[in-house]
């Protein structure tokens, strides 16, 4: 962790460093603070001087002002100039003290904050170009956390534990060095409270760490089913699920209040056992202090205090020493709980940095292309499965030439997805190659090949932002009248203009407040901008009720003129348009040829088209020209 910090501090460390230096300033000036008390009362019970030489012009200038007069008698000064500068030492060492602990405490806030917004764009920036393959294996929560709660709890440490750790360490090395300047006896005598306040702070530390992760962890679960729930409260509406989402609410919430009410439990039995302990302390030190300072000695074992070895003055410096012991104790225990908290964080968030990014994976090298592709696909003997030893695909061979509009089609679940994704690279094939324009996907710069692909996905994601933002993803840069004449093409134009604030309307979260037919229609707007050679479309009409189809479908005949088209579709009746149809089954490419040839092979085109119509009313009759007029006049229905 330390390595991990020390290189996060980077370009940081000349401020730590002044807070380091801020600390040790302040630390002084609240272990030197008891002072002055002990003067005044020395000087006015036994008349002794605070006997320090840079002290001395101070009190001989005061001496001038005392009533009654400078003393005829020197050295000695009056209880007047005493008392006035422990006074000013005072109010000195507490401003100096609380300058320096604002000025400590807002640096150490400046580098944390600072070190968390860098680590955590650090890491978004990675997580963004980790392989699609290990965000499968991962829980969204779970990531999120890592982002968010994680990095919080780096960045807390930093900020307090500047603070913190080292004045509490610090202030405790500093009262044993004054204790024991004073009086070593005595010391002695108040150090024998620190062996069972440790045992206390340690006990009390392991418990309390144990109950608040189970409380931490338990938190998380009732977030979870509170975003799950909320996330679709339309749903809990639609099936009257109030109820049953309530008690599981509620038991959840119940499994989070157990742990957090047995973290708080023993968090307040700690304060007044620490607050026990110190009392008899104190008592111990009153009883002895008093019994010494009136002129007894003190024997316990083979120590003696001799009697007035101690001053009524050196006694409260003792007491108020050990109070101020408390303190640097109950912050380091409370530390310790920060340190173990980033110590996991940090451990977590270093495992999502170790992943080796997108641009990292071995490949061929990166040919420089031009900025265009022309739009050529091949797939020759390509194997690929999610589970190893379990292929999904098992030989896919397919060319698409330049410009073909090809319709991929076959069994739910055959790997007709698949095969998109792993012509976008975000997938590598176990076995075979892809080319694009004849040179393999993997000796492509991923921006090139990325950036030279079109998606349409089945069910589009808008982001929060204006509809013109989710516009100009596809483009970002692109002009306004590019913008409107891409919404135009997409048939999404008078719509956006309908909306109010037009181009500047909101679109809320995953596109919440648009139809499922306009967020299609955003889609191929965003395409169109993108203007890719290649263009996949993985069904995206199979959402949609007839009307919104034929308006996607129209939109989709316009984006599709003069690219190479890779179009998944289960209506094999709507395929009419397409240039060819390829066959997906058994993980291979079994049959290709046009609507009319695959209809007429008997094979298992045929058998997939004789399956949808069985459940058709009536058979369906597909035109096979204008295949959006076809929609209008209401021929082709869908299945
Ligand atoms: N991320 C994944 N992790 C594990 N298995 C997956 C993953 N994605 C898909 N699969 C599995 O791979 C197989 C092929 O899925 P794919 O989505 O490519 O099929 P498809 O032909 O597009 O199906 P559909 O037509 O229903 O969309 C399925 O058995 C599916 O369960």
């Amino acid at each position: 962790m330390i390595g991990f910090l020390f290189h996060g501090l980077r370009g940081r460390r000349v401020l730590v460093l002044t807070a380091i230096g801020l600390t040790f300033v302040g630390v002084a000036g609240s272990v030197l603070a008891a002072f002055p008390l002990k003067w005044i009362l020395d000087k006015i019970i036994n008349d002794r001087d605070p006997g320090l030489p840079p002290l001395a012009p101070l009190l001989t200038a005061l001496d001038g002002l005392a009533p009654g007069g400078p003393r005829p008698v020197s050295p000695g000064h009056s209880q007047f100039a005493v008392i006035l500068a422990s006074a000013t030492v005072l109010l000195l060492l507490g401003a100096a003290e609380a300058l320096v602990a604002f000025v400590r405490r807002s640096v150490a806030a400046f580098v944390g904050q600072d070190l968390e917004a860098a680590l955590r764009t650090r890491v978004f920036d990675h997580l963004v170009r980790t392989p699609l393959a290990w965000h499968g294996r991962q829980r969204l929560g779970e990531v999120v956390q890592r982002l968010s709660g994680n990095i919080s709890d780096i960045g807390k440490l930093v900020t307090d534990g500047l603070v913190d750790l080292l004045s509490g360490l610090l202030t405790l090395v500093g009262i044993l060095v004054v204790m024991l300047a004073i009086s070593w006896q005595f010391t002695v005598l108040s150090m024998c409270v620190v062996p069972p306040l440790f045992v206390i702070v340690a006990c009390y530390t392991h418990h309390t760490k144990r109950a608040s992760k189970q409380a931490a962890r338990a938190a998380g679960r009732v977030a979870e089913v509170a975003a799950s729930m909320i996330g679709a409260i339309a749903e809990v509406k639609v099936f009257t699920l109030e109820r049953w989402a309530g008690r599981v609410f509620a038991e959840r919430a119940e499994a989070q209040r157990r742990p957090a009410l047995r973290a708080g439990r023993r968090q307040a039995e700690f304060s007044p056992l620490v607050i026990l302990l110190l009392t008899v302390s104190n008592t111990v030190i009153v009883v002895v202090g008093a019994w010494v300072a009136a002129g007894h000695d003190f024997t316990l074992w083979l120590v003696t205090i001799p009697a007035g070895s101690l001053t009524v003055g050196t006694l409260t410096v003792f007491l108020a020493y050990s109070k101020l012991l408390y303190q640097p104790m109950r912050d380091l225990s409370k530390l310790m709980l920060q340190v173990s908290a980033a110590a996991a964080a940090v451990e977590r968030v270093q495992e999502v940095l170790d992943q080796p990014r997108e641009d990292q994976l071995p490949g061929g090298p990166a040919r420089v292309l031009p900025g265009r592709a022309r739009g050529e696909v091949a797939f020759a003997g390509v194997v690929f499965g999610y589970q190893p030893g379990e292929p999904v695909l098992r030989g896919v061979d397919l060319e698409v030439p330049v410009g073909t509009r090809l319709a991929l089609v076959g069994l739910s679940g055959g790997g007709k997805s698949t095969m998109v994704k792993l012509l976008a690279r975000l997938h590598e094939p176990w076995q075979g190659s892809i080319t694009v324009d004849g040179v393999d996907t993997r000796e492509h710069p991923l921006e090139f090949l990325r950036g030279n692909i079109g998606m349409v996905l089945q069910d589009s994601v808008l982001f929060e932002g204006s509809v013109r933002e989710n516009l100009l993803l596809g483009r970002p840069g692109a002009t306004e009248e590019e913008v409107v004449a891409a919404a135009r093409q997409a048939c999404l134009h008078d719509m956006i203009m309908e909306l109010p604030g037009g181009y500047a309307a909101p679109v809320h979260e995953h596109g919440g407040n648009f139809s499922c037919g306009q967020r299609q229609r955003i889609a191929i707007a965003r395409a169109i901008l993108r203007d890719a050679p290649i263009l996949v479309l993985d069904e995206p009409t199979a959402s949609l009720d007839v009307e919104a189809e034929v308006e996607v479908m129209r939109a989709i005949e316009r984006l599709t003129e003069g690219r190479t088209v890779i179009m998944i579709s289960h209506r094999l009746a709507m395929l009419g348009h397409v240039d060819e149809i390829a066959v997906l089954d058994g993980g291979r490419i079994v049959e290709r040829g046009t609507y009319r040839q695959l209809k007429a092979r008997a094979g298992v085109f045929a058998r997939l088209l004789a399956e949808q119509n069985r459940y058709a009313t009536e058979p369906v009759e597909l035109d096979l020209g204008d295949h959006a007029s076809a929609h209008r006049e209401g021929r082709v229905r869908t299945t």
